[in-house]
């Protein structure tokens, strides 16, 4: 099944926005299958963001990821990237349509609540970045069977 990195950002912490933004997509259909809470250390950050280490908002972002703990997830569903993408909403919050998290709960691009995967490519990469392979589980939500044709 189709897996994608979800990361809610210091400011969603900080916000309490965590259980509203894991509930929408329980809501959905997706399923949790890793979770945790964590500061991250400088060489992770790097690693995560290195297509960006070179504009001119990179220190801000590093600054601003660094800022307080973090809350990481993995989550499984049918085109699970492309959903939460657009349950996530665009890039910049000021674009970002209502009913999207970052067009409910943002307001400009520097803290923007929440990082996802763009691609399933990209998904594999983070997952593997920030989780070891024993703590992403496998179970069988008991609505699956009115979830999936
Ligand atoms: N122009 C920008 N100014 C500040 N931060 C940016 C800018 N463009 C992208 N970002 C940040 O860089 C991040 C890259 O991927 P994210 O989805 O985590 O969300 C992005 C924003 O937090």
């Amino acid at each position: 099944m189709d897996q994608t990195f979800l990361m809610i950002k210091p400011d969603g912490v900080q916000r309490g926005l965590v259980g509203e933004i894991v509930a929408r997509f329980e809501k959905k259909g997706l399923k949790l299958v890793a979770a945790k809470f964590e500061s991250l250390p400088e060489e992770r950050v790097m690693e995560h963001y290195s297509e960006h280490k070179d504009k001119p908002f990179f220190p801000g972002l590093k600054s601003y990821i660094m800022s307080g703990p973090c809350f990481l997830m993995v989550w499984e569903g049918k085109n699970v990237v492309s959903i939460t993408r657009q349950m996530i909403g665009a890039t910049n919050p000021a674009e970002a349509l209502p009913g999207t998290i970052r067009g409910d709960f943002a307001l400009e691009i520097g803290m923007n609540v929440i990082h996802g995967s763009d691609s399933d490519e990209t998904a594999k990469r983070e997952i593997a970045i920030h989780f070891k392979k024993e703590e992403i589980t496998s179970y069988e939500r008991v609505d699956e069977k009115y979830l999936y044709e």
